[in-house]
């Protein structure tokens, strides 16, 4: 459990404090308060760029006239005194740095002791939206419950970058060394055949989730994954034969990809796709407020799957009550407060009027965020 918060120069906040205590947290306050801003700063507590996919530049305060971000940190203390923090040191520096009670960590470490899940506004079109956004949402649900799975997309995605750097190279007339190229794409078939595997496991525990949930006001979602590094996985091939398969499907796109500036071939290019089951029509067709409810309820699975494992489960949900009914409102408060009273899943919830979470009242803490200062209440 995270016992505090403090934000410095990060966003709209100069200093800011909070000690959340057990329960669900409510944090209310007019439009540009800086409401999302401290569910941002937690879930910078997870490898990745956070729920807004921001750099790390972006997030430095910077007042008018200032041309880059201040440096930035965000700290939190766990009750078992344990200390995480992350921020950029200098002005506008790109990288963020990790630092787990006082040194300098692996972004991967934290999932050793936290494991941040979100739901955004963003994502209330989850289903329709690109592929990539898609892919990235999923894959980030991947590594709160496999933490290698990071790792693994990490090393991919850089190997990737630099394969096509070379391809870009060989079709304007430049040579590409066949070597190197060769190296990285073993290195993409081995990181590639981990994610299949890893996001193959994923999906089936996370299904077994939401299907333990039927009976709850929230639609459920029968999940897929489209690409065939997954199908074969999914088929019961063994990991070195997808990873065989990757290899040279990598080999056999060199040219179609140099050629078209992208990278054509490989599981950075899988969908999750997802059935509305009561309506057994594809999610993608849903309306926004179907497709947010499918979310969030793929979430809650999610969630109470981690709350069930060791780790500490945080829940992220910006402005979620608004987008509800009352009956998946009342649904979602009394699940949140149980699974912090039974299993310590510790919630953050965002929105403008503190009425919407009436069916919190005395049981959760309300804080009200204005001009930059957190007031609880
Ligand atoms: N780097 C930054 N430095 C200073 N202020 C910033 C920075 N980044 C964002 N802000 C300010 O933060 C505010 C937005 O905060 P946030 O998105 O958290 O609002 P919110 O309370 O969630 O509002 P809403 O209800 O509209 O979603 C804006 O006023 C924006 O100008």
């Amino acid at each position: 459990m995270i016992t505090t918060l403090t934000l410095t120069d990060f966003r709209s906040y100069g200093t800011a404090r909070l000690e959340p205590g057990a329960g669900p947290v409510v944090l209310h306050g007019p439009n540009g308060a800086g409401k999302t801003n401290l569910l941002e700063a937690l879930s910078l507590l997870t490898p990745g760029k956070g729920l807004r996919g921001a750099t790390a530049a972006e997030m430095g305060r910077r007042e008018p006239g200032e041309a880059s971000g201040r440096p930035w940190a965000v700290a939190v203390e766990l009750d078992d005194d344990t200390r995480l923090g992350t921020g950029v040191p200098g002005n506008g520096a790109a990288r963020r740095i990790v630092r787990i009670n006082g040194e300098t960590a692996q972004p991967g470490r934290l999932l050793e002791y936290l494991r941040p899940v979100w739901a955004t506004p963003e994502q209330d079109r989850l289903f329709s939206d690109a592929r990539a956004d898609r892919l990235r949402f999923f894959d980030r649900l991947v590594f709160a419950a496999v933490p290698d799975h990071a790792a693994a997309v990490a090393a991919y995605d850089k190997a990737l970058r630099e394969r096509l750097r070379l391809l870009l190279q060989a079709a304007e007339g430049g040579e590409a060394d066949p070597l190197w190229l060769d190296a990285l794409e073993a290195r993409l078939a081995e990181a590639g055949a981990r994610m299949a595997g890893a996001r193959v496991a994923a999906l089936s525990a996370l299904q077994d989730a939401i299907d333990a949930r039927a009976g709850r006001p929230f639609p459920q979602a029968d999940l897929g994954l489209a690409g065939e590094a997954e199908r074969r996985t999914g088929a019961g091939e063994e990991a070195e034969t997808v990873e065989g398969f990757l290899r040279d499907g990598f080999r056999a796109a060199r040219t179609r990809d140099g050629a078209a500036g992208r990278s054509l071939f490989g599981p950075h290019r899988t969908d999750l796709t997802a059935l509305h089951r009561e309506k057994n029509r594809p999610a993608a067709e849903g309306s926004s407020g179907e497709q947010k409810a499918l979310v969030l309820n793929l979430i809650l699975a999610q969630i109470t799957r981690l709350a069930d494992q060791t780790a500490r489960p945080l829940l992220l949900l910006d402005e979620a009550p608004a987008h509800l009914d009352a009956d998946r409102r009342a649904a979602l408060f009394d699940e949140i407060e149980a699974l912090g009273r039974e299993r310590g899943l510790q919630a953050f919830m965002t929105g403008t009027e503190r009425v919407l979470f009436e069916g919190l009242e005395g049981r959760a803490r309300f804080v009200r965020v204005a001009g930059g200062a957190l007031v609880a209440e």
